[in-house]
């Protein structure tokens, strides 16, 4: 691709073709913000009918930390650009691949960012050692016996997670050493299927809130979008919400810098979900996503181009531009635990909780265990009211596993 693109035509000879590797919700809505765009689609995770599967021209189904498996994909399908999705790739092929350029291949927004942040590893030492931006006290381990050491050595409570993990699968915090067997133990089985048994352990950080600074990095230069304030439970995104456009914050230059030299430094066109805790007027890095964030969901109502929107426009090579809904947006994510395939009702309820509402089935084929299978969202006059009106839809839903 060159720094001038243009698109082709789906299904032929001139197509533009993006492959996803990661097929969930956020995926989704990348493929569709795609194909209004005319590019190919090919979507691609470990398992059948992923949502993005669902709207894409076609998919595959591999182990996507098969280095093998998704060498041999990607040289098949010799896509102009590669959108990882999620953080469990073999993207030492991302890189490889980069590099020989055997065909004009993009890795957005870049195959080196996709290596920092696949592994917490990378993007901790960058940010901390390399830019020295404030992070919280932490600590690599790979064994039962340095994390109990690291962990007395930065103080309780702490916070554990596996070095490849997201929405928050293996991590907890620990208040006190008789809890940290156990915390080892959900690191070691509930990551995201790293084969390692390296973790990060975290001093806690007492913040007063936390945000996502949605930065865009595109032809036309870096743009920052609003904040987006959200409420974490056990690692996972509980709500997420924009206050009226406009509003001022006294720490929102320095958040704006610490973003503008994190994304700086991973390069690229794309969007990055820049995650800060924000203490007094103290800014700290905690991680950031080279893709569009759960917690942007909120977006797809408080923006007139979504973060999926800017994410397609940016990794094509395409300037971005965004105007913000005046008032508060909010969005709250669905989430069910057993067995089954999920059939869901209630949504009449849920749409007259107010005409801003809006709901997102994503279409996860089946549930085993917990996950998040759906999001409402909603607009306000104020932040509050949006919140209030998503979470009502929420509860207006019921969701059967059958
Ligand atoms: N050191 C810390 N101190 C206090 N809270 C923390 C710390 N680390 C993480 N948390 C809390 O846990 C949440 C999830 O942590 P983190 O973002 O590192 O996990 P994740 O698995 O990458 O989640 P996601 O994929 O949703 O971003 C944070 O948003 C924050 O609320
Ligand atoms: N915090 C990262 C995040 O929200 N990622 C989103 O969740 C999907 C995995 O869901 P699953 O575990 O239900 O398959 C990913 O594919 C991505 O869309
Ligand atoms: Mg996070």
């Amino acid at each position: 691709m060159t720094d001038a693109p243009t698109i082709g035509t789906p299904l032929s000879g001139s197509a533009t073709r993006a492959l996803l590797l990661g097929s969930g919700e956020l995926g989704k809505e990348v493929v569709i913000e795609l194909q209004r765009l005319g590019v190919e689609t090919i979507a691609v995770d470990r398992y059948a009918d992923a949502p993005a599967m669902q709207v894409a021209h076609r998919s595959h189904v591999i182990d996507m930390q098969d280095a093998s498996a998704l060498r041999e994909l990607l040289l098949d399908e010799q896509p102009d650009v590669v959108i990882p999705e999620i953080e469990a790739i073999a993207t030492g092929v991302l890189a490889e691949l980069e590099e020989a350029q055997e065909w004009s291949l993009r890795v957005a927004p870049t195959a080196r960012a996709t290596v920092l942040t696949m592994n917490r590893e990378g993007i901790r030492r960058l940010a901390a050692e390399d830019l020295s931006l404030p992070t919280s006290p932490y600590a690599f381990v790979d064994t039962y016996e340095e994390l109990e050491a690291e962990a007395s050595r930065l103080g309780w409570p702490v916070v554990i997670k596996p070095v490849m993990s997201s929405s928050g699968h293996g991590q907890s915090v620990v208040r006190t050493p008789e809890e940290l067997p156990a915390a080892w133990e959900f690191a070691q089985t509930g990551g995201r299927g790293s084969q390692t048994t390296r973790c990060i352990v975290e001093g806690f950080v007492d913040f007063d809130t936390e945000i996502t600074l949605l930065t865009v990095r595109h032809a036309g230069g870096t743009t920052f979008l609003d904040p987006i304030f959200h409420r974490q439970v056990d690692g996972d995104y509980a709500e997420s919400w924009q206050e009226p456009a406009g509003t001022a914050w006294p720490w929102l230059a320095a958040a704006q810098e610490v973003a503008g030299a994190v994304t700086g430094a991973l390069g690229g066109w794309g969007i990055f979900g820049v995650e800060l805790f924000i203490s007094g007027d103290e800014v700290i890095f905690s991680e950031v996503s080279p893709r569009p964030h759960d917690t942007g969901l909120v977006t797809l109502v408080g923006q007139d181009v979504s973060e999926f929107g800017l994410h397609a426009r940016a990794v094509l090579g395409f300037p971005v531009a965004v105007t913000r809904w005046p008032g508060g947006c909010a969005s709250w994510p669905v989430k069910v635990h057993g067995e089954g395939v999920p059939e869901f009702a209630g949504l009449p309820a849920a749409y007259a909780v107010d005409p801003s509402v809006q709901v997102r089935l994503f279409g996860k084929p089946r549930v085993d265990g917990e996950r998040r299978v759906a999001a409402t969202l909603a607009r306000g006059a104020s932040a509050d009211e949006a919140r209030e009106r998503a979470k009502a839809a929420a509860d207006a839903l019921t969701v059967e596993l059958r």
